[in-house]
């Protein structure tokens, strides 16, 4: 027995953080969307009842570190399924960017093992064992948009917004998500408008997206990270309609509504930055 899944990066349209909890996580009040940049995830059926992963990527690691590798033995311990699964994982989404792709590839793996073995979860079951790989991991297995809540665990699904082009450009640096958290100065934050962003996307307002787009993590990664800064200003400078960091980055991503402006930031940033993605808002 064979299947596949295709696992999405997500965008933060918006990232507000409340307050520091007492178990280290943040409350956070997120607006996120899913873009058609994706992994490939290929399942096959096993045995004798091993775990084993194989990656595109040499340098993610195939063992118990991969969080596919955790969301298969999860669902396997919590269904006591004694068969095994042989997963190939075909990267696509840059690693540790802020996109959430070893999120969503934990995310398709419950969706896929949920399938190969015939388990018979609901998305409401998956998304209550995800949340134990990582607070992302709910989101990216409803997938869509969502407002996303408590330490981002929480999903209530919106609208979507107005398809757009999304360009995504990822200097080549990689950044810890626990350190921009631990850096970020929780009493002089700028809060964004979530419920203005929330009535603008109902309103498939495109414009009034791009003008509410704000993620309170930005600012602790653009003093880090110069490069992350330059790759914004550049985005502006090519004439992006909208553009913000996603997550923690060091993604910096752009929404454009014609396709010629698309070609001429894409080309533009190509010029000095070798990751970079024009890509389809899915949400
Ligand atoms: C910032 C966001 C925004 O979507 O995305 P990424 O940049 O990772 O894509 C998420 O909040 C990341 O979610 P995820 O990557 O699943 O994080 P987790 O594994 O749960 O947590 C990693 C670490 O980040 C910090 N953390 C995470 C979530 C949260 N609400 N508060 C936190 O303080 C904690 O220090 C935690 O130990
Ligand atoms: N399937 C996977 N794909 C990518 N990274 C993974 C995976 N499993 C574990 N990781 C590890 O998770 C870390 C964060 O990866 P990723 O999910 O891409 O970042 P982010 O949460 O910033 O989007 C990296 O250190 C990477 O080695």
């Amino acid at each position: 027995m064979k299947c596949s899944i295709k696992a999405p990066a997500k965008i933060n349209l918006t990232l507000d953080t409340l307050r520091k909890r007492e178990d280290g996580y943040h409350e956070v009040e997120m607006i996120m969307t899913t873009v058609d940049l994706a992994d490939r995830l290929d399942f096959t059926d096993r045995e004798d009842g091993k775990i084993v992963i194989d990656v595109s990527e040499g340098f993610v690691p195939n063992d118990h570190r991969n969080l596919a590798y955790q969301a298969a033995e999860l669902i396997k311990k919590h269904c006591q399924v004694k068969r095994g699964v042989s997963i190939y994982i075909t990267k696509r989404i840059p690693v540790s960017a802020g996109l959430a792709g070893g999120s969503s590839d934990a995310a398709a793996t419950l969706k896929g093992l949920n399938q190969l073995w015939s388990l018979g979860l609901s998305l409401d079951e998956l998304a209550i064992l995800g949340e134990k790989i990582g607070s992302d991991v709910p989101f990216c297995i409803y997938g869509g948009t969502a407002l996303a809540t408590g330490r981002g665990e929480r999903i209530e699904k919106i609208s979507s917004p107005p398809s757009c082009w999304v360009i995504l450009a990822k200097p080549p640096i990689g950044v810890s998500t626990a350190d921009i958290y631990n850096k970020l100065n929780i009493n002089n934050i700028q809060h964004p408008d979530t419920k203005g962003m929330k009535s603008a996307i109902e309103q498939k307002d495109f414009k009034q997206i791009c003008k509410l787009l704000h993620n309170t993590l930005e600012s602790v990664t653009l003093d880090l990270y110069p490069e992350v800064r330059h790759i914004k200003e550049q985005m502006e400078k090519f004439g992006v309609d909208g553009v913000l960091m996603s997550g923690s980055g060091p993604t910096v991503f752009g929404l454009v509504e014609k396709e010629s402006r698309m070609h001429r930031v894409y080309n533009g940033l190509k010029g000095f930055c070798s990751d970079v993605y024009a890509v389809r808002l899915i949400g």
